[in-house]
């Protein structure tokens, strides 16, 4: 029998990232598991933990310890190789244990103690349940009325909260503390979850065939109503949702209840999910038969998931090749077997179309987790998971959480896309835990993507170490048999010198008069990464650049200069352009309600259906617009990253990017290959069906490799010369990085801190013999660079400093950064200096 229990609590310090030992209470012992939530008791308050190992022997003297208060759930929130998932988390990204488990459960159960108020227990000993309240207590002290009328409440309502308490006796707030003083009244503490299983309340009879008849006799003039409900239930025979008895019949819920005081009728709490798709019907789809293409790679899937190993897969398949229908049969086969599936997605993408497509294949077998569903709906889909009513859970990032037993398959759309890295605590990658929940289950991961990362993409072409080598499968053609469209480049520099100075070319200008006059649709892009940060010249395409980097500078309109984010370089903003000497330089960036503007004035009567984050913001709306262009109620969608994923409309047969530089000149090594995919996925939205499409990206950059490559919808040379950019620079996947920024209150402390951890790092690792250039030590090197200024300098009046750890090699980098910033806040004990550390940082600006 279990008898002590560990528990990470729910207390974020660095002190508390450890287990703390619990006794488990006999009447517990038969339930708790692994993965149970239990409230525990932490100095003077209760807290939120998570058991993560039960034993048999105590390792103290029990009446050290102190036992578990509460057992929150029946069936534990954790399966245990979630909690072993949490572990491995921890320890790759330098986060605690409780933000890992956190991170893998709905918000809903994230409960916080509340005091209750109870009548102490002498009172339940010595009293009858009829004697007048006081009395009880008169050989302590005599009670007034006030205090007989308060601890009577409590002793019939049952234990409440002081806010209860409070808001009913307003003015007693004194009576209340002298009660809790005296210990008529003592408080305890419970968890309380966010939100409750939903139930609704329903009615059946009690009663049936000569009992019925004699009831129904028994009424009463006055207890008509009550006959009438008790004739109703009999006639319908099934048991029926409160709400309808009561508009049915038009009473009032008193008098229902009174036929059950009577022992009439019952009524009973029913369980029941809000499902959040319960008024959509999906249109039931069949598997379709595979291209040749996709019987190649289904091969190779199916003879994964009958293997039930760990197996990662890197599909590589152009827009419209045909993927999603590939992870559509694969899971099929799957959960064919009994096993379950995920399907990952970037929010973003999570659009009603892809939803359509899972729950027409997979109907009430799907689970769905989005971030506009309510904290409850959010928490009934992820019970469905829990419980096992659902084989296919579709959902973002965390969805890689879902709490699935025998899991057979992860398919990770869009691979590439930044945001299936988190970046707050813990800041995971999606990526990584899928492959490593995919290692505990020996179950098979689909990384899918036209443009992939160059990370996935270089793990699959070199054997290396690497946590795991996918194998890569292709796709080269269009599922529907058309033709990826024709992109055209166009140069704006040559428009503003041909005396052009409007944000639309000649050319892009008269395709979208062209598609108003036939009739067709068009989808206009817009990169809102980048707006306004980066200085330009308009002449000749020159931008600013660190000279130590080869990274664009940022523009930092306070300063009135330019500095770059990673070593600190900076330089006042120049007013004619060091090129050309034109003094059309200046700060570049544009917003869609700009673009619309000037929509409307060059084609009046235009009608522009605009997404972007001010139009999508309300629930709901994203569905609206989509379904308004699709009606064709527009001629022109307008937006940010919105419209580059995964739509797919017929009547589209012209793209056009507005300003394809914008990303391009962001301060982040990872801008081309970012620009690369975009323009990629956008291009691939045009002539996906019969009508064939054109697409037009404009720029100031068109001899740039990103925007050629993509034009010609060449991955490989892209990535070819992309990867040769990144090895001279010994950017991932030539390097890893860590990120460490640390904040303080004062900037003067900040400095000396992040010039000591900086120093301190430098030399552990040049006593591990790690330390050196990257330039000339081969296989196994660590720099560390800064510290420097944060992008985001000062937020909510803390400043920030970061320092960049680059390194190569199968080095624990994490381990060292970890040690060095624990010993640090450790012998510091200050509680303002804060350090966050992020291994392979994603967003860098
Ligand atoms: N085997 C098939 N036979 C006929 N049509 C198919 C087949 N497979 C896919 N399609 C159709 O081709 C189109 C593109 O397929 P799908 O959306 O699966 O491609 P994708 O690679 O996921 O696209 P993207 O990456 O651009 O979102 C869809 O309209 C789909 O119904
Ligand atoms: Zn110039
Ligand atoms: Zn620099």
């Amino acid at each position: 029998m279990y008898r002590m229990a560990k528990v990470i609590v729910d207390v974020p310090s660095r002190e508390t990232d450890r287990p703390f030992d619990y006794l488990i209470p006999e009447s517990m012992s038969s339930w708790i598991e692994v993965g149970s939530r239990v409230g525990v008791p932490f100095g003077r308050r209760t807290v939120q933990g998570f058991v993560v190992s039960l034993h048999e022997e105590l390792e103290m003297d029990s009446s050290k310890m102190k036992p578990i208060d509460e057992l929150l759930d029946l069936l534990p929130p954790l399966p245990p190789d979630l909690v072993e998932l949490a572990a491995w988390m921890s320890r790759k990204y330098a986060c605690s244990m409780i933000s890992a488990l956190q991170a893998m459960i709905p918000s809903a159960l994230k409960g916080k103690a509340e005091r209750y108020i109870h009548v102490a227990d002498e009172h339940e000993n010595e009293g009858e349940q009829t004697a007048e309240p006081g009395v009880l207590f008169g050989s302590q002290a005599l009670l007034g009325p006030a205090e007989r009328e308060i601890v009577g409440y409590i002793h019939q309502a049952g234990p409440v909260t002081m806010a209860h308490l409070s808001g009913r006796y307003p003015d007693k707030v004194e009576v209340i503390k002298n009660l809790l003083g005296q210990g008529i009244l003592f408080e305890s503490q419970a968890i309380k979850d966010r939100i409750r299983k939903k139930t609704v309340k329903t009615v059946a009879a009690a009663v049936s065939g000569e009992a019925a008849k004699e009831a129904l006799a028994s009424f009463g003039g006055k207890a008509r109503r009550q006959q009438e409900v008790l004739q109703f239930l009999l006639e319908v025979g099934v048991p029926l949702s409160m709400q309808e008895v009561l508009s049915t019949l038009r009473v009032t819920a008193g008098t229902v209840k009174s036929l059950a005081d009577k022992g009439y009728a019952t009524i009973t709490d029913v369980e029941v999910f809000r499902d959040p798709y319960q008024d959509r019907r999906f249109k039931a789809t069949k598997p379709l038969e595979r291209t040749p293409e996709q019987e190649n790679v289904y091969r190779y899937l199916a003879e994964a998931i009958d293997s039930r190993r760990q197996r990662v897969f890197l599909l590589h398949g152009v827009t419209g090749s045909g993927k999603t229908e590939v992870y559509l049969q694969t899971i099929e086969r799957c959960i064919s077997q009994g096993r379950q599936a995920i399907v990952l997605v970037p929010e973003i993408s999570l659009t009603p179309q892809m939803v359509e497509r899972f729950k027409g294949r997979f109907g009430s077998k799907v689970a769905v987790m989005h971030s506009r569903l309510s904290t409850g709906e959010r928490y009934d889909e992820w019970r469905k998971i829990r419980e096992g009513r659902v084989q296919v859970a579709i959902g973002a990032r965390s969805a890689v959480f879902a709490p699935f037993a025998d899991l057979g398959l992860i398919v990770m759309d869009e691979e590439h896309e930044t945001s299936y890295k988190q970046e707050e605590t813990p800041k995971y990658h999606a990526r990584d835990v899928a492959v490593e929940r995919a290692r505990q289950h020996g179950a098979a991961v689909i990384l899918g993507s036209a443009t992939p990362s160059l990370e996935s993409y270089h793990a699959a072409r070199s054997l290396s170490s690497d946590d795991f080598a996918p194998m890569i499968l292709e796709m080269k053609q269009r599922a529907s048999g058309s033709r990826l469209p024709g992109v055209q480049i166009i140069d704006m520099r040559e428009e503003l010198r041909e005396g052009n100075r409007s944000m639309f070319s000649r050319a892009l200008h008269q395709g979208i008069a062209q598609r108003i006059e036939r009739g067709e649709q068009t989808v206009l892009f817009l990169n809102r990464r980048g707006y306004s940060t980066f200085v330009m010249c308009r002449t000749c395409g020159y931008v600013a650049e660190c000279p130590e980097c080869d990274i664009s500078l940022t523009y930092h309109q306070k300063s009135n200069n330019l500095r770059c984010h990673y070593c600190g370089y900076a330089t006042p903003t120049p007013t004619e352009c060091p090129e050309c000497q034109s003094e059309h330089i200046r700060y570049f960036g544009t917003g869609t309600q700009r673009v619309e503007g000037e929509l409307s004035k060059l084609f009046p009567g235009i009608r522009v259906i605009r997404m972007d984050v001010d139009t999508t913001s309300e629930k709901g709306s994203h569905e609206k617009l989509l379904q308004a262009f699709r009606e064709k109620k527009g001629d022109v969608l307008l937006g940010t990253q919105m419209v580059a994923k995964g739509l797919d409309f017929p009547e589209v047969t012209l793209v056009g990017v507005i300003a394809a530089d914008t990303a391009l000149n962001l301060p982040d090594f990872r801008s081309a290959e970012k620009t690369f995919q975009l323009l990629t996925q956008v291009a691939g939205r045009a002539g996906r069906h019969q009508l064939p499409g054109e697409v037009y990206i404009q720029t100031y950059m068109p001899e740039h490799y990103s925007i050629i490559h993509s034009s010609r919808h060449d991955y490989h040379s892209f990535v070819r010369e992309e990867l040769q950019h990144r090895k001279l620079l010994h950017y991932p996947p030539y390097s890893r990085l860590i990120l460490v920024t640390l904040s303080h209150e004062q900037l003067p402390v900040l400095l000396r801190m992040a010039e000591n951890f900086a120093s301190e790092l430098r030399g552990k690792a040049q006593r591990l013999g790690w330390f050196g250039d990257l330039d000339r030590r081969t296989a196994e090197a660590l720099d560390v660079l800064g510290p420097v200024a944060s992008p985001l300098p000062r937020i909510k009046n803390r400043y920030r400093f970061q320092c960049m750890v680059k390194y190569r090699g199968d080095l624990d980098a994490v381990s060292l950064v970890r040690e060095i910033s624990a010993a640090m806040m450790g012998q510091l004990r200050d509680a303002s200096l804060q350090i966050s550390i992020d291994v392979d940082p994603q967003m860098l600006m």
